[in-house]
């Protein structure tokens, strides 16, 4: 089962009128990945979920979830994925829980009032459950969204930014749980402009620029791309050894930084500090985050 690709899509374009939004992507997310989907406004996420979702047609190519197609075997896909929208769409007419049981109701889930509970539970909903949903504010409804995205536990779920305009403490009570439900095998694919926590939580990351793929490697390999790290230095007395000079980034208020551009450079560049009979009062290496890999990447493509 695990040959299965949790998303497969093949060559997908989609065109608006005339804008060309996907120009061709290509894309394999494997079964129990934590999957981020990146790319600055109107690159093409939201287009591509909504396919996967069967919400829109694209316009040749095709798409696949855990081997169902999104066109030809719609429900099966929409059973195999939880979708969790990035607009807060919802029925004001049902409280929380009714909202949660006619979403199972979808999927032919009778008895699901436990499960209901435990995604309530883990979302902090309990003492909502019998709310209006337009009662809620904008962080409750969100959590609600990711309970209905829940509600029939498919094997992948896709979060298009699910922490926009959401409080720290939802945001790491939401993570938490998405942690554990990825750990228990669920494939998560989230999108979402913070990029710490892309890269705190996704293994491998798909970078769209202007409906095309322009980076998908692991989160690793990325922070690994960017070749440069930056030592920053105090030292006594204050002056650099001249064989350093090609190094330095910046010299200022007594702080130097340096280059490297590999972390085995740092023993060289200690080694020459040594020699020149300098003292090293303070010392920091500072890597590349995935943010310095995305500004890289979308300036250079
Ligand atoms: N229904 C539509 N009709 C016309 N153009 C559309 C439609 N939906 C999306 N687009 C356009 O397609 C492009 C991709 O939009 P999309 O929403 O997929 O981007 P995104 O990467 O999700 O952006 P964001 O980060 O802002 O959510 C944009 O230029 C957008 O204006």
């Amino acid at each position: 089962m695990g040959a299965t690709p949790a998303i497969l899509v093949r060559r997908l374009h989609k065109h608006f009128g005339s804008l060309h939004a996907l120009q061709g992507v290509d894309l394999e997310v494997r079964q129990g990945e934590f999957f981020a989907l990146l790319g600055p406004n109107g690159a093409g996420k939201t287009t591509l979920i909504s396919i996967l979702a069967g919400l829109t047609r694209a316009s040749s190519g095709s798409a696949a979830v855990m081997g169902h197609d999104v066109v030809r075997d719609y429900r099966a896909t929409r059973k195999a994925l939880g979708v969790v929208p990035q607009e807060l769409v919802y029925d004001p007419f049902f409280t929380v829980r009714e909202g949660l049981r006619i979403q199972s109701g979808y999927f032919g889930l009778r008895r699901n009032d436990d499960w209901i509970d435990e995604v309530m539970a883990n979302l902090d909903l309990l003492d909502k459950a019998d709310r209006n949903m337009r009662t809620l504010s904008g962080g409750m409804k969100r959590r609600v969204l990711v309970a209905q995205a829940l509600v029939h536990k498919p094997p992948v779920m896709i979060l298009d930014e699910p922490t926009a305009g959401v409080d720290v403490e939802l945001r790491q009570s939401l993570w938490a749980f998405i942690r554990k439900l990825n750990e228990g095998g669920h494939t998560i694919v989230l999108t979402t402009h913070y990029l710490e926590e892309a890269q705190a939580l996704c293994n491998r990351v798909a970078m769209l620029k202007q409906g095309r793929i322009v980076a998908l490697d692991s989160t690793a390999n990325l922070l690994n791309s960017i070749a440069e790290r930056h030592l920053r230095i105090r030292i006594t007395p204050d002056a650099l050894p001249a064989g350093l000079a090609a190094r330095v980034v910046s010299h200022i208020d007594g702080l130097h930084v340096l280059a490297l551009d590999h972390y085995a450079d740092l023993e060289g560049v200690l080694a020459q500090l040594r020699q020149a009979g300098v003292c090293i009062q303070e010392m920091e290496l500072t890597q590349p985050d995935l943010e310095d890999v995305f500004v890289r990447i979308m300036g250079a493509s």
